[in-house]
């Protein structure tokens, strides 16, 4: 039978590395983190948006708007912040191309609704 695991029982499992400290004495206050670290990273992608939004005003078609050079580098840049910080590197890459998808889309949607400023002779 399938059944959630209990979110206020003893651990059931350990790793075998001794070195391994763990975090939480259960797994309400490890959601509990979980849940206080996506209330900050939510927010950090509001923001992350709108500056998407204000990059739209800057490009020509939509082959500017995709940018596949600076998709790239925004990869290469997120990884090696991984690496830095401990993260996953397969997590993040995969959280930035879904993010990067999206914001793409997004970005593509805002453009269609723009107007070209008139260009100014010399
Ligand atoms: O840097 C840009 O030109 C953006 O529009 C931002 C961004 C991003 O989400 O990082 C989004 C779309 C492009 O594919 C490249 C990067």
């Amino acid at each position: 039978m399938n059944q959630e695991p209990s979110p206020d029982g003893a651990a059931l499992r350990r790793y075998r590395d001794p070195a391994y400290q763990p975090l939480c004495r259960t797994l309400a206050e490890v959601r509990a983190n979980i849940d206080r670290l996506d209330r900050l990273i939510v927010p950090l992608l509001a923001e992350r948006g709108r500056y998407v939004k204000d990059a739209a005003r800057f490009k020509r078609d939509a082959f500017q708007v995709s940018a596949p050079q600076r998709q790239q580098e925004v990869i290469d840049k997120v990884l090696q912040l991984a690496a830095e910080h401990g993260a996953y590197p397969e997590v993040v890459e995969a959280c930035y191309r879904a993010l990067i998808a999206g914001f793409i889309a997004r970005e593509q949607q805002d453009f269609a609704g723009m107007e070209a400023v008139p260009e100014v002779p010399a």
